[in-house]
């Protein structure tokens, strides 16, 4: 077997003779993988420490290269913009459906460019946005409600917002509620968890391509699997709808949801299975795990919190039930929001595309099918870029233009370029009126002792979508 793996491990990019960019020793075989047990994130911001803003590093068969300054990351973004690259996926999600994904397409193809133009056009657009916002603000009103008959009692942030949010995108896209706010793990919500899991569960055959076969730890057919029981909880709704667009088609009725423009897109049923289920999974573990996050710093900051909490009562009032509207005046609420996502983005590895031609970046020789990488978690706690960058001071942005849209290279929560998140208005809306309705209906404790606050562990997971470790659990008391 070892003769085997060692013939089998030839490097997918070779170095010698070159001057690639510097990086740690790597082992034979497996390389530099037994350092990434505490998270990739902090192990490549450690090599960045050491070996500079542009690094790399030998995982299992592949050579990763891995920015994580401003000028790191430009100059990978003009790599990929002037060089044939593909986007990684990894092994566990390559079921086939490649053709019909908009988050692992692996190139930018016309198929790719009508989802995004779809998403751009019917949900993210200001009118779209503007359409839905009734329906966010219905279920938050419904979160705040729930929260209110769970007053003094213990209750766990992410699984509530994660349902909240399922909730706002089944109705946008099927007029649909699909999970109930008082928990359970089945249906949809077990589907994305356990989609969320598997995604977090590193992958030997991410790393020994020659294993995809085998699929050793089971993870492609669990990930198939749960795909298929979230397709089954729409599938009746869509072979319903499919059966009266005829005649309402005939009558020149608007689309009711997103599912009647998919339809009316001429999307097949596998289309509008794998675009929901990638908006689903997309789009709600990421946010509640903003708002999570945010929350946990702002009962930590208790200054924060009362700034936040004044700017509410001075703006709104402390009855008035908060809608969109409200939101644009509340510059500290997007502060708060922005130093959130600078010290805890939801991806804080950016891009994990391979370049198929070898090429010269910041003056190192990059080998073809390296898979190149933006540390957006290192950027965010860079001394070099932020002022004590480890403190939670949203004070900062209020004093700076810098923005989540792409352009500021230092803070790409959403990334940046033909992949950047096309979700952002939608999200940044979503989590601007969650988090203003926690803040502003109610005070916040940790349960046992109130005033252990500063014992809050704000260990990080890393996957997919990286998490706090631990639920935040806490007991809303009312403000009103
Ligand atoms: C806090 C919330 C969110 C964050 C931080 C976030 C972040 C990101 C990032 C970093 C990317 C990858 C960009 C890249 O590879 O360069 C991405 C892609 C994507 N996001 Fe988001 N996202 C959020 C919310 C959403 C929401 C609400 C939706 C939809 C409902 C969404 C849908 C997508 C899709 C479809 C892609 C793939 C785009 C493509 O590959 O062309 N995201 N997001």
């Amino acid at each position: 077997l070892i003769i085997y793996v060692c013939i089998r491990t030839k490097p997918t990019a070779s170095l010698h003779g070159q001057n690639p960019p510097p990086g740690p020793y790597s082992w034979p075989i497996i390389g530099n993988l037994p350092y990434m047990l505490k998270g990739p994130h902090i192990y490549f911001t450690n090599l960045a420490r050491s070996y500079g803003p542009l690094c790399s590093v030998k995982l299992g068969t592949h050579l990763f290269v891995i920015g994580s300054s401003p000028m790191a990351a430009t100059e990978i973004m003009r790599a990929h913009d002037r060089l044939p690259t593909y986007r990684w996926v990894p092994k566990a999600g390559q079921d086939g459906l490649q053709d019909y994904s908009l988050i692992w397409a692996t190139e930018c193809t016309d198929h790719w460019k009508l989802l995004r133009s779809l998403c751009r056009t019917e949900l993210f657009s200001a009118k779209g946005l503007d359409s839905q916002s009734v329906i966010r603000e219905k279920n938050v009103e419904k979160m705040v409600g729930f929260l209110k008959r769970k007053q003094g009692e213990v209750v766990n942030v992410r699984e509530l917002v994660f349902a909240t949010t399922v909730n706002i995108l089944g109705n946008i896209c099927f007029s649909k509620d699909f999970v109930g706010l008082e928990g359970g793990s089945g249906g949809l919500k077990g589907a994305l968890y356990r989609l969320m899991k598997l995604g977090t569960t590193p992958n030997i055959a991410d790393f020994y391509p020659w294993f995809e076969e085998l699929d050793p730890q089971g993870l492609k057919k669990k990930t198939s699997e749960a795909m298929n029981e979230a397709f089954s909880v729409w599938k009746d709704l869509i072979k319903e709808r499919r059966s009266i667009w005829e005649s309402k088609k005939a009558c020149g009725l608007d689309d009711l949801d997103f599912l009647d423009t998919m339809i009316r897109s001429g999307f097949s049923d596998l289309q509008i299975n794998q675009l929901t289920v990638e908006l689903f999974s997309g789009g709600t573990h990421s946010t509640a795990s903003t708002i999570e996050w945010a929350l946990a710093e702002l009962m930590k900051n208790k200054q924060a919190m009362i700034t936040i909490q004044n700017e509410l009562q001075n703006e709104i009032g402390s009855t008035t039930r908060i809608t969109e509207s409200h939101v644009s005046k509340l510059p500290y609420l997007h502060a708060c929001v922005k130093e959130t996502l600078r010290l805890h983005p939801p991806a804080p590895l950016l891009h994990p595309q391979a370049i198929l031609e070898g090429s010269k970046i910041m003056n190192y020789t990059v080998p073809k099918n390296s898979q190149l990488i933006i540390n957006v978690w290192a950027m965010g706690r860079d001394p070099s870029l932020w002022e004590d960058p480890l403190s939670f001071k949203p004070e900062r942005f209020c004093e700076t233009n810098v923005d989540f849209k792409g352009q500021d290279f230092k803070f790409l929560p959403f990334g940046v370029g033909r992949r950047m998140c096309p979700g952002y208005p939608y999200a940044i809306k979503q989590i601007h009126l969650m988090l203003a309705s926690l803040v502003q209906n109610f005070d916040w404790f940790l349960p046992n002792n109130m005033e252990d606050v500063f014992k809050l562990d704000m260990t990080e997971n890393f996957g997919i979508i990286s998490q706090r470790k631990k639920p935040l659990m806490v007991i809303p008391k009312c403000r009103c």
